[in-house]
């Protein structure tokens, strides 16, 4: 199996296992309570491994002596270090199972808890195969583990293993070794707090930003008493912090039906009601607190936001500026005193606006690609689709800990989709709630209809289908088309942009990213019935091969012009190109680039390659993106002999060719000829020509720019000051403002 990522395809296996152990260990801080470990590795049995197996041997020694000085206590175990001679004895609190290796909760007899992994316990066979059950290793087994290993499994999971089944004694109940050591558990007589305990030391964890820790408090006190308004306010609260607003929502119901004039329920309603992007009905709840709490300004300012975000969500008009304004100051990082970067806010450029989706479009079936967008009407250039927030998204900084400015190596993409992976994974267990919006998505699995049904139904966690849907769904961050002043990278998951469809070339749809919030727009105008399409791998940045390769980890057989002509392509042709493209960058590259002049036979050699290279694409001179670079560097050999109206015929051709792409080479191929114009005091041309480069960068941002309107030039330039300053400085040397 193969996870794929925005960078490249790496192995899966890895990505798995480490996802699933930190689901299984992740947060297990000594702050839960025992009986909250205990009732998550219950939820494990959803997701463990039900086959049988051979399992080893259960080595049991009657006679067994040891020094009992040599024991170690799980609170004195140091990470990464096997601690020699020691042995640990613990006692089993829970059920075994089997996901890579057998887990299990283990405490030791002063009460600390950890969970233990047993390694090379089982293999797969035909005889004498067991499940594991209730019987393997049961609940209060003392076991004597040598040899242990106390690792951190990945982001500061700790967990206890054992590679050696021989390392693991079973003490028999007839042993008498240890019936001097006294088990706090068995000791400490049950302390019993009342509601109003569990309330104070929720709030201290709550204090110190332990939200997991503080709900868990919440919980024990709720369940003593389920009335408990403050309780319930309190956890909502901790919810919301968590971003788990099904959860709050829930809570913030139950306290308004015991309290209904409760002012914090009905607040954390309202923004539980946001979160869950039921934007109406919390401007609703909103308004009509505020109606009861005139004049109290966090309300007030709470209220304005569901306002705003039911004005984004019902009109698709969003203030780009401020919403670029957010994102710049969100993705600010400082030191922390190891010197890594961390996040000043702690959530990221995870951005607070409503989703939008445009009546105008459905998603329906497509022959041969499974579901996809159709226009229900026709639809003008640059509108806007769909903004979608997303499911969830990893950033880099998140990930590595310090600020990397790529993930092109494989332990950063594994990274980045195992971080992924879990954190879907702990999302659907903490709200099943989300399951159907994850297994709805394409997942490569050949399911039947009354299976999904089932599935959907159940709303458990089906791990297999959150892999198979994020391998085919997930989808990389990128600003750098923005030139938005961040290294982040990262990768997430969005749902609805999910169902759009994939061509190379040709794509009607255009996508970007501001924080974690994705916007699509039209890139021409589109016909009734027309089947909108999103470009996942772009054939003038990715080779035929690299395209290939990604597209065919996630099923599909690219029929896109450009995919169908590189694969009629003859090896011949093949080859002579990439000589001519190794001539260029060998040989006339090096000496036309040179700052001196440039030698007439130079020129005729780069007119040559160029000629040829089109040759080869004679039928489709628009897909012959491989000279955009030579003819920019043919206009420059023009430019450097005095030919300046030469140099712009060759610019102005290429802008033609290719201009319907948008690479990013036209833009600059656009910036040369607003220069070599301005050099030869063409100014009213260098101004036509800013203006087609100002609507070609801000257009897929803001839409369709109102140029018969005399402001559309000072708003567009309002957003380069933002993205691309270095135009509104042209604009200034051409006097254009
Ligand atoms: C992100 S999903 C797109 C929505 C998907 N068609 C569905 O039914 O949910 C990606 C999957 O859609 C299919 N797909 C996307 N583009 C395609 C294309 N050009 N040709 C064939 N299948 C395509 C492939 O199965 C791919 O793994």
């Amino acid at each position: 199996m193969k996870y794929t990522t925005v960078i490249r395809t790496i192995d899966s296996f890895e990505v798995v296992q480490n996802a699933i152990l930190r689901l299984t260990v992740d947060n297990f801080s000594q702050v839960k309570s025992r009986e909250q470990l205990i009732d998550e590795h219950k939820r494990l049995d959803n997701i463990c491994d039900k086959k049988k197996y051979v399992v080893h041997n259960i080595n049991k020694q009657e006679n067994l002596t040891l020094n009992i000085q040599l024991r170690i206590s799980i609170s004195n175990l140091k990470v990464n270090n096997v601690p020699t001679g020691r042995f640990l004895l613990c006692r089993v609190i829970s059920k075994f199972v089997k996901l890579f290796a057998l887990l299990a909760l283990v405490e030791d007899p002063e009460g600390n808890v950890e969970r233990l992994a047993l390694y090379n316990w089982t293999k797969e066979g035909q005889s004498n195969i067991k499940s594991i059950d209730q019987l393997f290793l049961s609940i209060g087994t003392l076991l004597v583990i040598k040899n242990i290993s106390y690792e951190v499994a990945t982001s500061n999971i700790t967990i206890i293993r054992s590679n050696n089944p021989d390392d693991v004694i079973v003490v028999d109940h007839n042993n008498k070794l240890f019936d001097d050591v006294k088990w706090s558990t068995n000791e400490k007589k049950v302390e019993i707090k009342n509601a109003d305990d569990f309330r104070r030391c929720g709030n201290d964890y709550f204090a110190s930003s332990n939200y997991i820790a503080a709900i868990d408090k919440y919980s024990n006190g709720i369940k003593l008493e389920p009335q408990n308004v403050t309780l319930l306010n309190n956890r909502a609260e901790a919810y919301l912090r968590l971003y788990q607003f099904h959860n709050a929502f829930k809570d913030t119901e139950i306290a308004l039906m015991y309290d209904p004039n409760n002012l914090k329920a009905a607040y954390r309603k309202g923004k539980a009601l946001c979160g869950l992007k039921h934007y109406k009905d919390a401007t609703n709840t909103l308004q009509n607190l505020y109606q009861r709490m005139k004049g109290n300004t966090s309300i007030k300012q709470i209220m304005k936001h569901a306002e705003m975000l039911s004005y984004e969500n019902k009109n698709g008009k969003y203030d780009y500026l401020r919403i670029i304004d957010e994102f710049h100051e969100r993705s600010k990082i400082k030191k922390d005193s190891k010197g890594n970067d961390v996040w000043i806010y702690e959530t990221g450029p995870r951005l607070d606006h409503a989703e939008f989706l445009n009546d105008n479009i459905q998603i329906d079936l497509v022959e041969g690609k499974g579901r996809g967008w159709i226009a229900k009407c026709d639809i003008p250039e640059y509108t806007l689709l769909m903004v979608s927030k997303a499911f969830k998204v990893v950033f880099s900084n998140e990930v590595f800990g310090t600020m990397i400015s790529n993930t092109s190596n494989d332990k950063g993409a594994s990274s980045c989709a195992e971080e992924l992976t879990t954190c879907i994974t702990r999302k659907l267990f903490e709200e099943p709630y989300y399951c159907p919006e994850v297994y709805q998505l394409y997942n490569g699995l050949n399911l039947s209809r009354n299976e999904k049904i089932e599935i959907i139904r159940k709303n458990s966690i089906h791990i297999e289908l959150i892999i198979q849907a994020l391998m085919h769904n997930n989808i990389g961050l990128n600003y750098d088309e923005f030139n938005l002043k961040t290294e982040i990278t990262g990768l997430g998951l969005w749902t609805l942009p999910s169902f759009f469809n994939h061509a190379c070339i040709d794509e009607n749809v255009y996508n970007f990213f501001l924080g974690d919030l994705l916007f699509i727009r039209t890139n021409r105008p589109i016909s009734k019935g027309e089947e909108l399409i999103i470009n996942y791998r772009n054939a003038t940045t990715f080779s035929y091969e690299e395209r290939l390769s990604y597209l065919k980890c996630i099923n599909i057989d690219c029929q896109c012009r450009m995919c169908k002509l590189e694969r009629s392509e003859s090896q011949e042709i093949k080859l002579r190109m990439a000589q001519l493209l190794k001539a260029y960058h060998e040989s006339i590259y090096p000496k036309v680039s040179k700052p001196h002049s440039v030698e007439p036979s130079h020129i005729k050699e780069l007119e040559y390659l160029i000629a040829e290279l089109r040759s080869l694409r004679k039928e489709h001179p628009d897909l012959g993106f491989n000279t955009i670079e030579l003819s920019n560097t043919l206009a420059f050999a023009y430019l450097k002999i005095g030919n300046n109206k030469k140099a712009l015929s060759i610019l102005k051709e290429v802008y033609d060719l290719y201009k319907t792409f948008r690479v990013s080479e036209i833009r600059i191929i656009i910036l040369d000829i607003i220069i070599i114009n301005s050099k030869l005091k063409l100014f009213e041309e260098a101004k036509k020509w800013f203006d087609i480069m100002l609507k070609i960068l801000v257009e897929p941002i803001m839409g369709k720019l109102e140029d018969d309107k005399p402001e559309w030039r000072k708003e567009a330039l309002r957003l380069t000051e933002k993205i691309h300053p270095q135009m509104n400085s042209i604009a200034e040397t051409l006097n254009i403002v």
